[in-house]
Order: structure tokens, then C-alpha cells, then sequence
């Protein structure tokens, strides 16, 4: 068996495995990434980067459409073909040479095939033709090997092999007749896409229309789903699946009801890639979630780093939170505290602090490219009010700013702070409404930064933008 030796060993070359690994290497240490399919990970070829773009066309036309002027120049619908082909560039057409390339500029040596934990800092890769190559690190093994798509228990499902999130991100062809089950983040931006592109969409929403947010945001993007000719049928949930000798689906839902498809999407979240990873051999269950440490050292059911310290796991797989961004700042600096700890130099794991990932539990931003976007960063008032904090919660109607108006005909959306009345801080922003994707950072930068509201007043948004909202936020809380 061929044998190698690294700093550091990452298993798992999505946007997290990757970052992490340059982070070492930036840090002066060697690192080797092993990959099992493609160098880029989900986020490159089946998640981020495919969905946004099916979703960028019909967004820009309904923009042109919202304009007068530019109305009048949209003659047509959308061209579903050129929608595809450009999905299919942003996916890379499923290749990873730019990113192998990548990694070789950035002195990451890559490993490819899947990766096993054998034993205390060893990784054996098991290539496609099965030769298999001991892999060692002196300082640590990092786990970013990222989750893949649940398919619940309900009966005939599995068997009906249901698109996941990665078959609908990649489909050649628009269903006539979708059905959806989920109502979270991954329906409600593929039901948007869809729809747009001429499917018959509907919505099996058991808990609601991405109900972990604030509610407004939910009912305004249900709404839109519904004027769209979505059925959104919230509470509905299937009990049993059937796919038929001609292709499609056949579902009846718990209350005995009936509905037939084209093609059946599952969207119920997320299962960690932990299965076949040699868990076992240091004490950790497979296909569980890996707990961590505030350095994203792995903790066993004691809350003890497993092994004394060398095992890390970062991104999805430790469901701190499931985002691309937030796994590549944990890479970060779980990155630099790995060079920390293997340089003897000090560890800075405070609150905000370099080797700390805090953001993760107070400042994580988010958008939902849905229509309205929603965009949302920290608290809601009922996560907010869930934390203890004694809390005001500031709305304002996004349409009533004169950069709204100018932005768009009929321009609808609306906007809400959560602040914490003992500190006098922001610690939740939600914006819906047309392309506020981009106004997201200034609130970042707000829940992030801590910003005392009194200094907040000094920072004069531009006129007119529909960034005027934060002044009427602060003049509605009152100064
Ligand atoms: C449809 C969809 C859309 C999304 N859109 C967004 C978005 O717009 N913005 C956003 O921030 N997030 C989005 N996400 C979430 C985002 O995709 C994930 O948070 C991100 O990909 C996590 O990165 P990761 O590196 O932890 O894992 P992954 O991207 O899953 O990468 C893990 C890698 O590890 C490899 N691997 C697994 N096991 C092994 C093994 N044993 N040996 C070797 N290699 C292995 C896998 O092949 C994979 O390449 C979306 C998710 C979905 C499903
Ligand atoms: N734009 C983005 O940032 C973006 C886009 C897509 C996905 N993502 C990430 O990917 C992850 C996965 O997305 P997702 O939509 O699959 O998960 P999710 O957690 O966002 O939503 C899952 C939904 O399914 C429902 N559900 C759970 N079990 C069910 C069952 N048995 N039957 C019916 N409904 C059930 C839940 O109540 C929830 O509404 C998310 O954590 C999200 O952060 C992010």
C-alpha cells in the first residue's frame, strides 16, 4: 500500500475541505484534500451556483417587467433552453478541472477516491479502480464531507427513486406536473424556478412556507407561489408514493386524497455524509452529525475532543449551520487554529475571536432567492424572545422609501429589526422584497459589528435607494 504523509489531511474538497486546506497551507503547513467525486463539492455542481442561476433569468425578467420602458422591450417569456445552458455553464458541465487546478496552484496536494479513518491520524483512500493509499497527518484530520439529501420513511418513496435536490438542479428536461414535498429553503426556491420555467408546481408544505423565518416572509412568499399558479398547500403531507409503468408518480397524501406528477421532488433537509467514514474506529457513531468544540475540534458524547484533539469537522457536517459561507469562515479558522496549535503559537478561541467561529450563533446571514428574496441575519423576534433577550420589534413597509418606487412598478416588500433593549443593539434583520439580496451586508455588518443604534444614526444610507429603509427603521424605533 502506497503511503503519503501531510500537516493535514481534509476528507472532503467541498467549498469547506477546500478553504480549510489553503488556510493550512497559507499558514505554512502541508495539506492533502481527499475527494470522492467532484473538487468543488455540492455547493459547485448541484446546490449554490445551478440553482441560482436557473433562478437569475426569470428574477431579471420580472425586474425588466416591473419597469416601464423596459417593459415594453420583453416581448417573450423565458427561453428555457438558453435558462438550462447557462445553469449548465455555472455548474461547470459537472468537471472539475478549473478547481484541481486551483488546488495545484495553491500547493494542496488531492487524493482521489473515498476516504476512511483507520486509525489516530491515519485516512485510507480507496481509488475508483480500488487501490487503496494510506494517508497520514501529523497535526489533524479534518472531516468536511458535507450531508446529502433525507428521504423520510413514507412508504413506496425510495422505491419510486424521487428527484433529491441534486437530479432537480440538474434536469435536462422541465417537468409538466412537479410535485414538491417540503416547504423550507430547497422547495420554495425550486418551486420558484419551475414555475418560472412552465411546470405545474405543488407544494406539500407540512410545516408551512420556510417557517423557521420571520412569518411575514413565509406568508409574502406563499402568496407570490399562489399568484404564480403554485398550489401551496400547507399541512398537506404524503403518506404514501407510487412511480407508474409510464413514468410518472402517483401520491396520496394522509388524508386519502390523490395526486399524480410528472416527477416528485424531496426537499425535507439534509443527512450528514458520516456513513462509511471509519467513525467506529475512534469511538463516534456512523451516519451521525459530528459535535464540535468551539475550534471545531470533534467532541464524543462527553464533550471531550475525541483522541486529545487531532480530529476536526467543519461545514455541513457538524450542523452548525448548513451554508456555504458560514462553513468556509469555520474553514477558516478552524484552519488557522490547526497552524496555531501545530506552531506552538497562541490559541484565540474567545468570543470573536480569530479561532472562533461566534458568528455562527449570532450573525449568520442568509438569502432565499425566492420572489420576494428574503434575506435575513440573526434573530427573529421569536428566536430572539426564545434566547431570553428583552427585545422591540421595528417594521417598516419596504415600498414606502422613494428608492423602492424608483426601483420598481408596484414595488411590494417589507422589512423588520429585532432589537435587544438592555444593550441597544441589532440583533435580527429580515428584508423581503424584490432583489434586496444585495442590502443584506449592511445588516450583517450591524448584528455582526454590534453597532449601537446611536452610532447606527450616523450611518446615512444614500438617496434613493431602498436602503433609505434603515433610517425609517431607526426614526420608527425613535432616537
Ligand atoms: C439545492 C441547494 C442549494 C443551496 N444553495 C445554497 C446557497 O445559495 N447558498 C449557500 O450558502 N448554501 C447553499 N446550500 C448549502 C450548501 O450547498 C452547503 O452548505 C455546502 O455545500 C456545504 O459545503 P461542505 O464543503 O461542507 O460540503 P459539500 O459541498 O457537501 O462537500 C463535501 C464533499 O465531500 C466529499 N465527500 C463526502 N464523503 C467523502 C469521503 N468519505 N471521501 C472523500 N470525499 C468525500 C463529497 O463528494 C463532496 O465533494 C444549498 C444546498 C442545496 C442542497
Ligand atoms: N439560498 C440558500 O441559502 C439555500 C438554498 C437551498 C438550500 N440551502 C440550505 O440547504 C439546507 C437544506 O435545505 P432544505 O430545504 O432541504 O431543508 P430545510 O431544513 O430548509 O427545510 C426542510 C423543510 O421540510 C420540512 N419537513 C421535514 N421533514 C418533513 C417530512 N417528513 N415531510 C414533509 N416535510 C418535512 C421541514 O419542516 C422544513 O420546512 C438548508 O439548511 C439550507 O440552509 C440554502
Amino acid at each position: 500500500m502506497d503511503t503519503a504523509g501531510y500537516d493535514v489531511v481534509v476528507i472532503g474538497a467541498g467549498p469547506v475541505g477546500e478553504n480549510l486546506a489553503d488556510r493550512a497551507v497559507q499558514g505554512g503547513l502541508s495539506a492533502a484534500v481527499v475527494e470522492r467525486e467532484l473538487v468543488g463539492g455540492e455547493c459547485s455542481y448541484w446546490a449554490c451556483m445551478p440553482t441560482k442561476a436557473l433562478l437569475r433569468s426569470g428574477a431579471a425578467l420580472r425586474a425588466a417587467r416591473q419597469v416601464p420602458g423596459a417593459r415594453e422591450a420583453v416581448t417573450g417569456g423565458l427561453d428555457v433552453a438558453a435558462v438550462l445552458r447557462r445553469r449548465d455553464s455555472f455548474a461547470s458541465d459537472w468537471q472539475d478541472g478549473g478547481q484541481v487546478s486551483w488546488l495545484a496552484s495553491a500547493g494542496i496536494a488531492l487524493y482521489r477516491g473515498h476516504g476512511r479513518i483507520t486509525a489516530e491520524r491515519v485516512v485510507e483512500v480507496t481509488g475508483a479502480d480500488g487501490v487503496v493509499t494510506r494517508v497520514t497527518a501529523r497535526h489533524a484530520v479534518v472531516v468536511a464531507t458535507g450531508s446529502g439529501a433525507l428521504v423520510p420513511d413514507i412508504e413506496g418513496l425510495r422505491e419510486a427513486a424521487p428527484w433529491t435536490s441534486r437530479e432537480i438542479v440538474a434536469a435536462k428536461e422541465v417537468p409538466g406536473r412537479l410535485v414538491i414535498i417540503g416547504g423550507g429553503v430547497v422547495a420554495s426556491e425550486m418551486a420558484t424556478a419551475f414555475s418560472r420555467l412552465g411546470s405545474s408546481v405543488t407544494m406539500l408544505a407540512r410545516d408551512g412556507v420556510l417557517h423557521l423565518a420571520e412569518p411575514f416572509a413565509g406568508e409574502r412568499v406563499a402568496e407570490s407561489l399562489r399568484d404564480k399558479g403554485v398550489a401551496v398547500r400547507v399541512g398537506a403531507e404524503a403518506g404514501s408514493v407510487k412511480r407508474n409503468e409510464d413514468g410518472t408518480v402517483s401520491l396520496t397524501l394522509t388524508t386519502g386524497e390523490h395526486l399524480d406528477a410528472d416527477e416528485l421532488l424531496v426537499a425535507i433537509g439534509r443527512t450528514p455524509n458520516t456513513g462509511d467514514l471509519g467513525l467506529e474506529t475512534v469511538g463516534l457513531t456512523p451516519g451521525a452529525w459530528l459535535a464540535v468544540d468551539g475550534t471545531m475540534r470533534v467532541v464524543g458524547a462527553d464533550g471531550v475532543p475525541v483522541g486529545g484533539g487531532w480530529l476536526y469537522a467543519a461545514g455541513d457536517v457538524n450542523r452548525r449551520v448548513l451554508l456555504t459561507h458560514q462553513g468556509k469562515y469555520q474553514a477558516r479558522a478552524a484552519g488557522d487554529v490547526i497552524v496555531a496549535r501545530a506552531t506552538g503559537a497562541a490559541v484565540d478561541d474567545r468570543d470573536w475571536g480569530r479561532h472562533a467561529a461566534t458568528a455562527d450563533e449570532r450573525a449568520v446571514p442568509q438569502v432565499v432567492f425566492t420572489e420576494p428574496e428574503v434575506a435575513s441575519v440573526g434573530l427573529t423576534a421569536a428566536g430572539a424572545e426564545a434566547a431570553g433577550l428583552r427585545i422591540r420589534v421595528v417594521d417598516y413597509d419596504l415600498a414606502a422609501t422613494a428608492g423602492s418606487a424608483l426601483h420598481a412598478e408596484g414595488y411590494q416588500g417589507h422589512a423588520r429589526m429585532v432589537v435587544d433593549e438592555d444593550r441597544q443593539v441589532i440583533v435580527g434583520v429580515t428584508l423581503v422584497g424584490p432583489d434586496v439580496a444585495e442590502m443584506l451586508h449592511a445588516a450583517t455588518i450591524a448584528v455582526a459589528g454590534e453597532v449601537p443604534l446611536d452610532r447606527l444614526w450616523h450611518a446615512v444610507p444614500a438617496f434613493p435607494t431602498v436602503s433609505e429603509v434603515w433610517l425609517r427603521l431607526l426614526e420608527t424605533y425613535g432616537r
